[in-house]
């Protein structure tokens, strides 16, 4: 099953005008294992387009494709119309991401790591001082802007990580998982720092299990499951009538019955 309510406009075949992030035929396999099975996705830009499935669905492998991080078996990606593999640099310059499970030079305290994304990006010395310390600030980490990362919480590090992703004011931002490990009030914090890049014309691709979340961020949504996309497009349109859970389940499959095992459990 492959439903696509794409708007006029989605074009599964070649990459529409104003598409923010747009995957082709994206694949991968771990040995035996069919991670991704051909994944084809339009980003429109602008949009705030949640992704979600199940555990193991392939969203975390689709993402690392779709931003350059891990590289397919097949199929292509571009960010406004740069390629990611042949075209790297044009691509990354457009790109914010938050990787899953991220590896950060946790040795750096947390505005040295922010600094350093900056510079990276070939920012001004003077502008990325700035906006270190400003996001920082925003998220809540400026009292422990000089603590090494190795000794931040999981929730503090993914949001210096998310501060990384942020420095260079990209035009895409993909993020795996972003308010996982985070707390309610930063959680609180993030969304409005995502809303606002989204009203000033950025494009937020973002994971996430919680569909509550989805549902109120979301302006686009995927549901994937088995590495492929089951539906996909703009929210109201996939969501129906009922709940984007209600839907999930629908098309994912219903829950399981457990309620005769775990005997021993009692
Ligand atoms: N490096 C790897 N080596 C082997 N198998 C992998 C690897 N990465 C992912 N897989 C497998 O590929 C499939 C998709 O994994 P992926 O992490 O993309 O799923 P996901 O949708 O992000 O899951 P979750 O919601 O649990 O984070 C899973 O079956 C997983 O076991």
């Amino acid at each position: 099953m492959n439903e696509r309510v794409d708007g006029p406009g989605g074009s599964p075949a070649g990459s529409p005008a104003g598409t923010a992030l747009a995957l082709r035929g994206l694949a991968k396999r771990f040995g035996p294992k069919v991670a991704v099975a051909g994944i084809d996705l339009d980003v429109p830009a602008g949009s705030f387009y949640g992704v979600v499935g199940p555990n193991g669905a392939g969203k975390t492998t689709t993402l690392s494709m779709a931003t350059g991080l891990l590289r397919p078996d097949a199929g292509r990606a571009s960010v406004l119309g740069a390629d990611v593999w042949a075209d790297p640099i044009g691509a990354k310059r457009r790109l914010g991401v938050l990787p899953d499970g991220v590896r950060l030079f946790d040795r750096l305290s947390g505005l040295e790591l922010v600094r350093y994304s900056g510079l990276l990006r070939g920012m001004p010395r003077d502008v990325v001082e700035q906006r270190s310390r400003e996001l920082l600030d925003a998220l809540g980490l400026a009292g422990a802007q000089d603590t090494l990362v190795v000794d931040y919480s999981a929730g503090m590090t993914k949001k210096a990580a998310l501060a990384c992703a942020l420095v260079h004011a990209p035009r895409v931002l993909v993020l795996d998982e972003p308010f996982e490990a985070v707390d309610p009030v930063s959680g609180a914090t993030i969304r409005s720092i995502l809303d606002g890049y989204v009203r000033g014309g950025g494009t937020v691709v973002l994971s996430s299990h919680v569909m509550d979340l989805v549902e109120r961020l979301c302006s686009h949504v995927a549901v994937i499951a088995g590495g492929r996309v089951l539906a996909a497009g703009e929210l109201a349109a996939v969501r129906g009538a009922g709940s984007l859970e209600e839907r999930f389940v629908d098309l994912v499959g219903g829950t399981r019955d457990v309620s005769g095992t775990l005997d021993w459990l009692r």
